[in-house]
């Protein structure tokens, strides 16, 4: 029998609001199917608490970064292959509701039907970066959870879970576990290699993560 391969964790804190962790997300899906040795655990968090308990500002707050932004984005996702629009909701989104209701499904889900926290995170991800819904609208999360699998008396515990002191406080120790490891932003991952944790930001910073996991970073362009 062939030797099995040592499992790394890499743990990706993402928010379905940043654009950018949309694209890490559906990058290491692509690399999650080849990357056997990877042992990625979604964690949800909400990047306002970031961006609060570090001082931090999304980027689209510099006129001229958002400016970049609108570019930028675009052209990655046709580099990569991926669905993209920029949302026409973004106001509500960004500055009004924001996404804590989703996120805090996404948590609850995480700790009771881990199984279908990444179908759902990616639903969710597509809804906002490529199909232009307005997951803000009331019966979103509903649909989704639907959508996901869950059976109707589920869903319904997941929702109540999540505007429960108990759903509450999952997110913000998911969250308290990306500032533990130095998040200032997402996407981050870390990936638990023998020596410590390695602590990464960004999207464009997936070559890391894979030489740290000894793989070329080549084939995802195009998967
Ligand atoms: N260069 C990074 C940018 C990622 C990024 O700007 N993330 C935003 C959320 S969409 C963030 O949290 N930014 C914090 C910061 O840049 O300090 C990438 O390509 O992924």
């Amino acid at each position: 029998m062939g030797r099995v391969p040592k499992k790394v964790v890499v743990d990706f804190f993402f928010d379905v609001v940043s654009p950018y962790s949309y694209i890490a997300f559906e990058l290491l899906q692509r690399c999650n199917v080849k990357w056997e040795n990877m042992d990625l655990k979604l964690k949800p968090v909400f990047l306002g608490g970031i961006m609060a308990a570090t001082g931090n500002q999304g980027p689209a707050m510099l006129p001229i970064r958002a400016q970049y932004m609108n570019k930028d984005l675009p052209r990655l996702a046709e580099y990569y292959n991926m669905p993209f629009q920029f949302n026409a909701h973004i106001q509500k989104l960004f500055f009004q509701k924001g996404t804590l209701p989703t996120q805090r499904v996404l948590g609850v889900v995480k700790k009771d039907y881990p199984d279908i926290l990444e179908s759902l995170s990616s639903d969710m991800f597509r809804r906002v970066w490529a199909d232009n819904e307005d997951i803000t609208c009331d019966g979103i999360l509903k649909t989704a959870c639907q959508k996901a699998g869950l059976t109707d008396t589920a869903r319904d515990e997941v929702l109540s879970a999540s505007i429960s002191d108990t759903g509450k406080q999952e997110l913000k120790n998911l969250t308290q576990q990306a500032l533990d490891f130095g998040a200032f932003g997402v996407p981050t991952y870390v990936a638990h290699l023998d020596d410590g944790p390695k602590m990464i930001f960004g999207s464009d910073r997936l070559f890391l993560l894979a030489s740290y996991l000894g793989h070329e970073w080549t084939a995802t362009r195009n998967d």
